[in-house]
């Protein structure tokens, strides 16, 4: 094991893991840093901070799954939105539970984006009434980022609009993107990553603080097959933490991966 193993699993003993499943945490956190080919330093940060990270992640993930019975994260009641005299949808009833993932879909023009905006809280409805829970992560359809600052400063910039301290945001930062395969460069300008790594940093964004309930609009747009795969598996460690996923998506063969399906177009 590397000297960053030993002193991972050291921490995690010393924070109160049995030694056995320390052990087990310190192979698996290498057979990830292998699978990246990096240096496990260099893809999640100081030894000691990852095992905090790591450990307060798994205090999350093993209270009782929460399945669709789990707490109401969002309820939309008889929603509607117009432009103008223009009505795009209207009567749109649809709740949200923690450990549930829905997707929203339908044909282009139809409203999808406009609702989910209306999730979050960016566009007021013109009818109807939205619950939510308060602490919300949204992925637009347009990534959010900035092309003059690097992965770090987002994760530092987004990370103390969360209230976070710097070191935190950034090791949370870098162990979200290591799940999405990427390692972020330490000097490399956004503007000068390829769509679809700048879409896994809208991804990381939306999730560093972490919050009860994500919407996604068509998250994986430029994503290869390999990282659209690890999005799903993310999605579903999101759904048995407990928390609430809504997907934006024109794609019919993620359904297979969602509990609920709302078709807006159906309205109509
Ligand atoms: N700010 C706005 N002012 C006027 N009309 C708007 C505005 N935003 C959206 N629209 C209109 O509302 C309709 C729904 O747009 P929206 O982007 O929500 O649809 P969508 O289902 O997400 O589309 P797509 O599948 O193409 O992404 C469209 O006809 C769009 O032109």
């Amino acid at each position: 094991m590397t000297a960053w193993g030993v002193r991972f699993e050291d921490e995690l003993r010393r924070l109160g893991v049995q030694p056995g499943r320390a052990r087990q945490l310190a192979d698996e956190t290498a057979q990830q840093a292998a699978e990246c080919d990096a240096a496990p330093d260099s893809l999640f940060g100081p030894a000691h901070l990852y095992a905090r990270h790591l450990l307060s992640e798994l205090t999350t993930r093993t209270l009782p799954l929460n399945g669709p019975s789990g707490p109401v994260r969002l309820r939309l009641t008889g929603v509607g939105k117009r432009y103008r005299r223009r009505t795009v949808f209207d009567g749109v009833d649809l709740t949200v539970r923690g450990g549930e993932v829905a997707a929203i879909v339908g044909a282009n023009g139809c409203g999808k984006s406009t609702l989910l905006r209306i999730c979050a809280g960016l566009t007021r409805p013109s009818s109807g009434r939205v619950q939510r829970t308060r602490r919300v992560g949204f992925v637009p359809q347009d990534a959010g980022t900035a092309g003059w600052l690097t992965a770090d400063e987002h994760f530092t910039l987004f990370g103390a609009a969360a209230g976070m301290a710097p070191r935190r945001a950034r090791s949370t930062g870098e162990h979200l993107a290591a799940r999405l395969a990427w390692r972020p460069g330490r000097k490399q300008l956004t503007q000068h990553l390829s769509g679809g790594t700048r879409q896994k940093l809208n991804l990381v964004l939306g999730e560093l603080h972490s919050p009860d309930l994500l919407l996604l609009d068509e998250p994986y747009q430029g994503f290869d097959q390999g990282t659209y795969l690890d999005f799903w598996h993310q999605v579903r460690a999101w759904r048995e933490a407990g928390r609430a996923v809504v997907v934006v998506t024109h794609l019919l063969h993620d359904l297979q991966h969602v509990d609920q399906v709302f078709d807006l177009g159906a309205l109509r």
